[in-house]
């Protein structure tokens, strides 16, 4: 199976998003940190600034949100007509409520497990959810180094995958590169988020189809 690359605006222009978001037209899916000051020690945007990327993109949007309270301000995004919404398993109170309700809304639901929070807990629950989100690294800043430790959280998802028959996709953010990108979907990632990697490049389009080639061989059928 193809990898999917998502690249992340957070390493884009943002006093140029639409000619950014044009740089990224081969992407499967674009990725969209919204971050409130809170959860992290960074701040991106909102509702506003995301429904107006949704309308330019030439990509689905994949939106991972960084913010306090997501059961109040996680479904918004989908209603906005987001692809898929992923929300913090540390930050949520009701998480598989949240996950049915973004569902009923539309859009995928995803959760989101920082580098610290363990899996288990939710091994046995990936029917709720289609996507679930492996940090490697700290969430809140983009080009931060890749954090090899956090793998065996993809080789438990990926076992509890088959073991149930479901087909979640796992995703990995922080630090993807060609050179680390190998080594995720050794460990069972399919979805690939990277900012840095892809904005810092010449050019852009190339930069995805070489992380692509990269994953590619190694991604579970
Ligand atoms: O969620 C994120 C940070 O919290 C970003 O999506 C991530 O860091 C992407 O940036 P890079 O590929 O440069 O590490
Ligand atoms: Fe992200």
């Amino acid at each position: 199976m193809a990898a999917r690359i998502n690249p992340s605006i957070l390493s884009a222009d943002f006093a140029n998003m639409q000619h950014d978001l044009e740089r990224i037209a081969t992407a499967d899916y674009v990725h969209v940190d919204v971050m409130d000051n809170h959860f992290v020690p960074n701040l991106t945007f909102g509702p506003q600034m995301v429904e107006r990327v949704q309308a330019t993109s030439p990509v689905p949007l994949d939106v991972h949100l960084m913010i306090e309270d997501p059961d109040r301000w996680a479904p918004q995004y989908a209603e906005i007509g987001c692809f898929s919404v992923t929300f913090h398993a540390e930050a949520a109170t009701a998480p598989i409520t949240l996950a049915r309700t973004l569902r009923k809304l539309g859009a995928r639901a995803g959760v989101a497990l920082s580098p610290k929070t363990d899996v288990g807990a939710y091994l046995d629950l990936l029917p709720e959810f289609d996507q679930v989100l492996v940090m490697t690294v700290e969430p809140g800043f983009g080009g931060q180094s890749f954090l090899p430790h956090v793998m065996p959280k993809l080789t438990q998802l990926r076992e509890a995958a088959t073991r149930l028959g479901t087909d979640v996709w796992l995703q990995v953010d922080g630090g993807i590169s060609t050179e680390t990108i190998a080594t995720a979907a050794q460990a069972g990632a399919d979805t690939f988020v990277a900012g840095s990697s892809v904005f810092g490049a010449d050019d852009a389009a190339e930069a995805i189809a070489a992380l692509r080639a990269a994953a590619s061989a190694h991604v579970h059928a």
